[in-house]
């Protein structure tokens, strides 16, 4: 990832910035789809990195909206040609974000936003380490965890057995992220989700165009 191109013009921005990685993670069923969803949907601005998956569709995904549901030989081939900034196994299947994508909404000025498991959000972070902002979702509750897999009603009895028991893990994850919501009141964890995407696309670092802004105002003092 060039700093040329994560430096272009951001729309709607007074002064240049630098495009910004938004990693969003949690336990299956704490809601990082729902606040994805949401932001796509307030934020249009930013760009969604759909990933590539093994797993098989869900009835309410659209492939090539929510994931591109792929074999496990593309995925191979994928990932072996270096097609992808990042992968993992994540609950028997495989995920990868694919690079292309990426570069190109880099390459336009857009922010990015990943919805991807500990170990995707660790190696995005190690390859572009100022422009991640990661944020961790947590359930309230176990209980509620688990309502939620079920009202969800997309996975089988067992699919639902295998993630809670992986929330053990992922959980225990949660120093690694920058930002830290517990989503009890979807709209109260939304309206702070907005709040950490305003302020950090204001960090002085990320303005890259403040040194020739203020040299303006400067001038003509
Ligand atoms: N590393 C990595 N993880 C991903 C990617 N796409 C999705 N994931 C993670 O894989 C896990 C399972 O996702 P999914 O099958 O959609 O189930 P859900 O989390 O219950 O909606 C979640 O933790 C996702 O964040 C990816 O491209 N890379
Ligand atoms: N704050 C919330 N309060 C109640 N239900 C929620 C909340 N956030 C998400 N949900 C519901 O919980 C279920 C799991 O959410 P989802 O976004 O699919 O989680 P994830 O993508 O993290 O697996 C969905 O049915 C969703 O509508």
């Amino acid at each position: 990832m060039s700093s040329e191109t994560m430096t272009a013009q951001l729309a709607n921005d007074t002064v240049n910035r630098r495009g910004l990685l938004l990693v969003l993670s949690s336990p299956s069923g704490a809601g990082k789809t729902t606040l994805t969803r949401l932001l796509r949907e307030q934020e249009p601005s930013l760009t969604l990195s759909v990933s590539v998956t093994t797993r098989p569709k869900r009835s309410s995904e659209v492939h090539g909206v929510h994931y591109r549901f792929i074999s496990i030989d593309e995925f191979t081939e994928m990932r072996d040609r270096g097609d992808l900034l990042e992968w993992a196994e994540v609950h028997g299947n495989f995920y990868g974000s694919p690079r292309r994508e990426i570069d190109k909404a880099l390459a336009g000025g857009q922010d990015i936003l990943f919805d991807i498991d500990y170990q995707g959000a660790m190696q995005v972070r190690e390859k572009a380490a100022s422009d991640v902002v990661s944020i961790f979702i947590l359930p309230p509750s176990i209980p509620e965890l688990k309502n939620r897999l079920e009202r969800r009603a997309e996975d089988s009895a067992d699919v639902i057995a295998r993630r809670l028991s992986a929330a053990k893990i992922e959980i225990d994850r949660w120093r690694d992220y920058d930002y830290v919501l517990v989503n009890d009141d979807l709209e109260r964890t939304f309206g702070r989700l907005r709040a950490i995407l305003v302020a950090e696309r204001l960090r002085r670092d990320r303005q890259t165009g403040l040194p020739d802004f203020v040299q303006g105002l400067l001038n003509d003092l």
